[in-house]
C-alpha cells in the first residue's frame, strides 16, 4: 500500500516494509434510533492493525477521537475525503514515535450512518518489531516481537480494545 510506504518512508525506512501486508475490508452499518440516541455504536478502541482509511458516511456524524487530555474530539462528515488513522501495530512498529488513536462512534441522531473501512493489518507471518533504524540509546526498544495474528488474539481474550494490550509487550514487564 503505497501511503503504508510513504508513512515509513517518513521516518527514513527505505523499503517496501508494508509490501504483502493483509488488508481487511469492512462496511459498517448503525441502524441509529431515537432510543439509541446518546449512547455508543462503537465502544472505544484502537484499531489493531497498522493503518485504517475510513469513508465516513457523508451526513451522519458519530466518530470522535480522544485526544492525549482524554477529550473526545468530534469529527464531523467533510464530503469527499477520507480519514486516515494509525493503529497498535503502527505505534510498536515505530518503537512508539506513532500514537495510536482511541476513537469510538456516538449516536448523536436517529439515522442509518454507513462507514467504509480499509485496514492495513501487518506482517501476515513475519513479527512486528521495530527496525534497528528506529532503535538506539535515546530510543531504546520498548515493546517485545508479536506476530499480528497473536496480538489480535490477545486483545480479544483480555477485552483490552484500546491499545492497553500492547502493555503487555513492553520490554519492561516481560
Ligand atoms: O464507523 C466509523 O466511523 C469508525 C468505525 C471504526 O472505528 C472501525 O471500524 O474500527
Ligand atoms: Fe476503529
Amino acid at each position: 500500500m503505497e501511503i503504508g510506504h510513504k508513512i515509513s518512508q517518513g521516518l527514513g525506512i527505505e523499503g517496501d516494509v508494508c509490501r504483502e501486508w493483509p488488508i481487511q475490508f469492512r462496511i459498517n452499518k448503525y441502524s441509529f434510533t431515537e432510543e439509541s440516541v446518546g449512547s455508543l455504536g462503537v465502544q472505544l478502541h484502537t484499531d489493531s492493525g497498522f493503518l485504517t482509511i475510513v469513508q465516513e458516511d457523508e451526513c451522519v456524524g458519530g466518530l470522535e477521537v480522544m485526544d492525549k487530555s482524554g477529550q473526545f474530539i468530534s469529527i464531523d462528515p467533510i464530503p469527499g475525503s477520507l480519514l486516515v488513522n494509525l493503529g497498535d501495530v503502527a505505534k510498536a512498529w515505530s518503537n512508539g514515535r506513532f500514537c495510536s488513536v482511541k476513537h469510538h462512534v456516538q449516536c448523536k441522531e436517529a439515522a442509518t450512518r454507513i462507514s467504509i473501512a480499509v485496514f492495513l493489518l501487518g506482517p501476515k507471518e513475519d513479527e512486528v518489531e521495530a527496525p534497528p533504524e528506529l532503535v538506539d540509546s535515546d530510543h531504546p526498544r520498548i515493546y517485545l516481537p508479536f506476530t499480528y495474528e497473536g496480538y489480535r488474539k490477545r486483545r480479544l481474550s483480555t477485552g483490552l480494545r484500546a491499545g492497553e494490550a500492547l502493555e503487555l509487550y513492553t520490554i519492561q514487564n516481560a
